[in-house]
């Protein structure tokens, strides 16, 4: 379970999160929408420990993720990327995270399979296409199997197959009684995917609920957003 309980950030003058409260919940695919600059990537990096809250907590499982015992165990995260260095082998790569965290190296083959990048494992990551190194950065996400996992817009970039593969991985995560938490500026395929929305317009929370109830009274998903976002602005 994610809890973000009255999160904020400021950098100077910007309140890049303002006041933010929602949870993400195991079993279900949680969607984290917002417009560009809304906040989203802000808010998942306070929660994995890559950025200060300026008040406010983000906790995994009760814990904040610098007192996490065993971070990747517990916590899959893709941020920009797969983070692999470009000249090294795919499987080299994952072998070195696998062992950075003590993870037992059989793990790398397991993964590898699971995101379909067997025959591809000894290629160079740097020849690898766009789908390829999003696949790569879920592979690292999922080596230590951790019940939580958070993806910040996995399928930027991902032709129509390349996002249908992650939105199944997603429903069979949360099938499997995982926590996913998934940030996304695309409604089309968010409404395919997720069970559960929070909607963040300017660092500010402006709509959690699940899909029904944040869609109810619209035509779409996408209607219900603008019409959030127009609500929010004139609060
Ligand atoms: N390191 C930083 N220094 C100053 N301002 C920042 C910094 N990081 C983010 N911001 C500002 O905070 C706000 C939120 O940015 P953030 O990247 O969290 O948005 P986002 O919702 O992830 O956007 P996108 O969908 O474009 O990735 C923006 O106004 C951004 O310019």
């Amino acid at each position: 379970m994610i809890e973000i309980s009255h999160l904020s950030k400021r950098y100077h003058a910007t309140a890049a999160v303002d006041d933010a409260t929602f949870t993400a919940r195991p079993g279900r695919v949680t969607g984290f929408l917002g417009p560009n600059g809304a906040g989203k990537s802000t808010t998942l990096r306070i929660l994995l420990g890559l950025s200060a809250a300026t008040s406010g907590t983000a906790t995994i499982d009760g814990r904040r993720y610098r007192d996490l015992e065993h971070p990747l165990r517990t916590v899959g995260a893709l941020l920009d990327g797969a983070g692999a260095v470009p000249e090294r082998r795919a499987v080299d790569h994952l072998r070195w995270v696998a062992q950075s965290n003590r993870i037992p190296r059989a793990r790398v083959d397991e993964v590898l399979e699971l995101v379909d990048l067997t025959g591809a494992r000894r290629q160079r990551v740097r020849t690898f296409s766009l789908g390829m190194t999003q696949r790569l950065g879920i592979a690292t996400a999922l080596l230590g199997d951790p019940q939580v996992v958070v993806l910040d817009e996995p399928t930027n970039g991902l032709d129509p197959a390349g996002i249908r593969w992650i939105r199944t991985l997603l429903r069979d995560f949360a099938a499997q009684g995982r926590t996913v938490l998934v940030s996304s500026h695309q409604m089309a395929e968010m409404s395919d995917t997720v069970d559960d929305l929070v909607i963040i317009d300017r660092g500010r929370v402006v709509v959690r609920g699940t899909l029904d109830e944040v869609v109810a009274g619209h035509l779409s998903l996408e209607e219900a957003f603008f019409a959030a976002l127009a609500t929010g602005a004139a609060r």
